[in-house]
């Protein structure tokens, strides 16, 4: 029977029920023909500014004050902006000055009120100065964007000054610097200006992973991301090693706990995020009474302190929870077979007698014999204390809110890739076999290989974490999220193991020896990166892989640009116990909209110096590609979104045209 429509209903008929419904909704947003085209024209403008530049960081590991400088000094633009804007016409000196304001403006206008003779003429010339800063340092913006960038105080009289200066409004503008001095706001202005040139001269932030361990400080970094207004994460190793611990997964606990005691940083455990390790001390205390525990003495202890009650305490935690996590991770490899991890399965290999273990067919001595917890013939049985202390320390980490925080910021600005912009980012590898094909692994029953194997971990990671508190739902889960910290074909680490036991117990480099994915040999291949960008949909012809993980060593001759300038691996080695293997002190990739520049930084002594004798890190930058034309956000990943608003507009305005759907009346 053909429907009797009337010709309301003959016009819909062209339209599905679901585009109308999206329709009416967009015209809610867009309620005459005026305000669509409107948007269109603001679209399109838009899509004709050149690209906001992006900041790519890795490997911080806990370095919160070399990060927060370079997050600061935009990786050197910042000096670079006042370069351009005084050439020669200031002195180094008052460069020097002005740079390190911008950067820590609370701390050095604190000093510098103390120092300055005449204030009010030292405001009068440096508000001007932060001004000229400011004003190239936005001036690919759009207005609107420059403005939702302004610290809300003073808004509108930074909307002001940065109006280019001529001779009619130089009186002006000389009037509003005079009544920010009068009315006592000038220090107030200061910080929101510089902290205003600081957010402009990043668009973007990248962060290729690894914050966490190592270094002193990954909480305040986390609490940077956090409130950060535009940065995403692709998972780490060591930041998955967290996360598996925030969910509750006590392998990942016991290696969190294992790593904060090699590199003497309990505190950020204890201090930062309130977690009791008392309960650990207590242990470990009674276990390891009389064990020297020479193994497990913390990285880097000065010899005078190796002997100090504190160092002691550690070195025996540091074993306990060493000890702990063989069995807790024995446990998981033992229940996933498929997982092929036997070769991490060594306490079973020990002749306890003989202090000797097994591996690869030698027989190799430890050079610690002591296993007081350990039952020779039931070696991956916790015992009923450590049984208790693990249960303990998961209530810990479970209910601990800023860690939680912290880590609910690394689900949901993260993941294991990302591709944006034509670039593909992620921390490690993506997982190959021995000819070079995709790596094709069973992840609870299904296989999956290359884009699709790192989507299937980014989820299962999720999965594990939302279920933390009902963890026998998703037990498969969970052990997954635990293989991401070391699993050979984690995309996260690389490796064919993660020798741990060896690198404590023995001193034969044979055996510590940790052999990497045949990704490590194909990143020099120019057709292997290709097929990877392939993999992830991207366009080998103009798209770069950007990793971070694997410590360049620049200081041999290393190239940080490999494949013929389609890979990038930019971990130079901001943290500092890597810093003798690197010879540098990190990098940052920077992508403007004329090109691909890698900074080099050379090392950061400290923020006090960096306040107090304005020294700063020296970037050195290389550009990598040049773009033949300027690029526009129309051709980024931003300019696709805003090409299919411009579509879904149009479409709006061409239901309109046709009355399918109503204009509003507005008041
Ligand atoms: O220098 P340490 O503390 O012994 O750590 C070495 C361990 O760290 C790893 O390199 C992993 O850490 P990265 O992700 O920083 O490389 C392991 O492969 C290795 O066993
Ligand atoms: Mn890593």
């Amino acid at each position: 029977m053909v429907p009797n429509y009337n010709e309301d209903q003959l016009l819909k008929h062209n339209y599905s029920e679901d585009e109308l419904r999206f329709l009416n909704l967009l015209a809610e947003k867009f309620p005459t023909v005026q305000a669509a085209c409107t948007e269109i024209i603001n679209l399109e403008s838009i899509m004709n500014l050149p690209k906001g530049t992006e900041h790519f960081l890795t490997d911080i590991h806990g370095e919160y004050e070399t990060f927060s400088h370079v997050l600061r000094n935009a990786s050197g633009m910042v000096r670079k902006k006042i370069d351009i804007v005084y050439g020669n016409t200031i002195s180094e000196k008052e460069k020097n000055q002005l740079s390190t304001l911008i950067y820590y403006p609370e701390d050095k206008l604190k000093l510098i009120t103390i120092e300055q003779d005449n204030l009010n003429e030292w405001f009068a010339v440096t508000l001007r100065r932060l001004i000229d800063v400011a004003r190239v340092s936005a001036d690919k913006y759009t207005q609107s964007k420059v403005r939702k960038a302004m610290p809300p105080d003073f808004a509108y009289v930074i909307d002001e000054l940065l109006n280019e200066p001529n001779a009619k409004k130089e009186k002006y503008f000389e009037c509003i610097i005079q009544s920010i001095i009068d009315v006592d706001r000038a220090n107030q202005f200061i910080v929101a200006i510089s902290k205003f040139i600081q957010r402009l001269l990043i668009d973007r932030l990248h962060i290729i992973g690894d914050i966490y361990d190592r270094g002193p400080y990954a909480d305040k970094v986390m609490d940077v991301i956090q409130d950060h207004y535009s940065v995403d994460i692709q998972w780490g190793n060591h930041d998955i090693v967290w996360m598996a611990a925030a969910s509750g997964i006590r392998a990942s606990i016991a290696a969190v706990i294992r790593l904060s005691a090699r590199y003497n940083n309990l505190d950020t455990l204890e201090d930062a995020y309130g977690i009791n390790l008392m309960p650990l001390a207590t242990f470990a205390m009674k276990a390891y009474e009389g064990d020297p525990c020479e193994a497990f003495i913390p990285k880097n202890t000065p010899v005078e302190n190796i002997g100090s009650t504190q160092i002691k305490l550690t070195s025996k935690m540091h074993k306990a929870i060493m000890v702990i996590e063989m069995k807790l991770a024995g446990e998981i490899i033992q229940r996933n077979p498929e997982m092929e991890m036997d070769d991490r399965l060594l306490l079973d290999k020990i002749d306890y007698e003989k202090g000797t273990v097994r591996i690869d067919g030698r027989e190799l001595e430890l050079n610690d014999k002591s296993f007081p917890t350990i039952d020779p013939n039931n070696p991956y049985q916790l015992t009923e204390e450590e049984r208790m202390l693990t249960e303990k320390l998961q209530f810990s980490f479970l209910y601990c809110d800023k860690l939680q925080r912290h880590i609910k910021t690394l689900f949901s600005k993260g993941g294991t890739y990302l591709s944006y912009n034509s670039n593909l980012l992620f921390h490690g590898c993506i997982p190959l076999d021995e000819t070079g094909n995709f790596k094709e692994l069973t992840l609870l029953g299904e296989k999956y290989k290359g884009k699709a194997l790192c989507d299937q971990f980014d989820l299962i990671s999720r999965r594990a974490y939302f279920n933390r508190e009902h963890p026998e739902k998703r037990n498969k889960d969970r052990d997954y999220m635990w293989y991401l910290w070391s699993g050979a074909y984690s995309p996260l680490f690389g490796k064919k193991k993660m020798a741990t036991f060896e690198r404590y117990f023995l001193n034969d480099k044979e055996a510590q020896r940790e052999e990497s994915n045949m990704y490590y040999k194909l990143r020099d291949d120019k057709d292997s990166c290709c097929r990877i960008l392939k993999e992830f949909g991207l366009d080998p012809e103009v798209s770069h892989i950007v990793n971070g993980h694997v410590p360049v060593k620049v200081g041999k001759g290393e190239s940080p640009v490999k494949a013929e300038g389609k890979l990038f691996v930019i971990d130079g080695g901001m943290s500092k116990p890597y810093q003798k293997v690197t010879g540098i002190a990190g990098y940052t990739l920077i992508y403007d909209s004329y090109s691909l520049i890698l900074a080099e930084h050379t090392s950061f002594e400290s923020k006090h110096k960096a306040i107090h004798d304005e020294v700063d890190i020296v970037s050195t930058r290389s550009m990598i590609e040049h773009a033949t034309k300027r690029i526009r956000v129309g051709d980024t990943y931003i300019g696709a979104n805003l090409r299919q608003q411009i579509l879904d507009l149009n479409r709006l305005l061409d239901a309109y045209r046709k009355g399918v759907v109503k204009v509003k009346s507005v008041g």
